[in-house]
């Protein structure tokens, strides 16, 4: 469903993606973890066409989204961590609104909304203005409409950031479901390990651009020789903090083209 090769991001003289490559099943559920900084975000937005690669190949559901554009664009869903809700719309507006973009036509639409605002436990306040929701309802209509043109591929990015334990569970309890029973395929980035370890059916771990292992929880843990996940991912990607150290890079960058100009 997703087949990536080769794939590499440069942005200046820093390259953020270096030289991966992967392939994700219909119907998986993926994982990408990694410290801040690590190049995931930058992967999800050139697999779903807001980056250009700088070189290497993506096919997604057998489409490369760098030529086939609007194709692709159709077959997947994104809900990223920035909230693009309409505040002063209502759930359902919400919803039809994006059914509208996506063509759906409106039988179906309004099956669709029904059947996911009911699924993601919503439907009693289909009507509320979305302003008055609480994060986790706004989280929750987000994915339920990023579900709402049936797409081949869901992609998330850190989609429970900010929610609490219980939010995150039924979450994952509701992506779950609807992955089995549309196929959905979903592909995730988290910092929650025991996201990962509970949703997903492969792992990817990169670092500082580059994917360092792939695998099933169970298989990260034995070729580790660790007993969870998050020891796994500290044994591979160690445990000096990232971000500092990424901002710092930045801040450099940023000096050196000043003093270019
Ligand atoms: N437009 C850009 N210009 C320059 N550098 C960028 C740009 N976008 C991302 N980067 C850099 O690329 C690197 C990877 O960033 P990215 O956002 O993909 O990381 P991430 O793994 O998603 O991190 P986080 O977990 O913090 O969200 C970082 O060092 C970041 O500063």
């Amino acid at each position: 469903m997703i087949r990536v090769q080769n794939l590499v991001k440069t942005f200046g003289d820093f390259t953020a993606v270096k030289d991966i490559s992967f392939d994700v099943g219909q119907g998986e559920i993926f994982a990408f973890l990694g410290p801040n900084g690590a190049g995931k975000t930058t992967t999800i937005k050139m697999l779903t066409t807001l980056l250009r690669p700088t070189s290497g190949t993506i096919e997604l559901d057998g489409l490369d989204p760098t030529i086939k554009t609007k194709e692709a664009r159709q077959r997947f869903g994104i809900v990223f961590q920035d909230p693009s809700l309409d505040a002063e719309q209502t759930a359902y507006e919400n919803m039809d609104l994006h059914g509208v973009l996506y063509h759906v036509p409106r039988k179906l639409r309004a099956e669709r909304i029904e059947r996911l605002l009911k699924t993601f436990e919503l439907w009693e306040r289909k009507d509320s203005y979305v302003k008055t929701f609480s994060g986790g309802m706004k989280r929750r209509l987000e994915i339920a409409r990023g579900f709402l043109h049936t797409p081949a591929i869901l992609f998330l990015d850190e989609p429970t950031l900010g929610l609490d334990p219980q939010s995150r569970n039924q979450l994952w309890t509701h992506v779950k479901a609807l992955n089995e029973s549309e196929k959905t395929t979903v592909f995730l980035t988290t910092h929650y390990m025991d996201e990962a370890d509970r949703v997903a059916h492969r792992i990817a771990i990169m670092d500082h651009g580059s994917i360092i292992a792939v695998g099933t929880s169970t298989e990260l843990k034995q070729q580790t020789n660790t007993d969870s996940l998050e020891a796994a991912f500290l044994a591979l990607t160690g445990s000096s903090l990232r971000d500092e150290s990424a901002n710092s890079t930045d801040r450099l960058r940023q000096m050196a083209k000043m003093w270019k100009r």
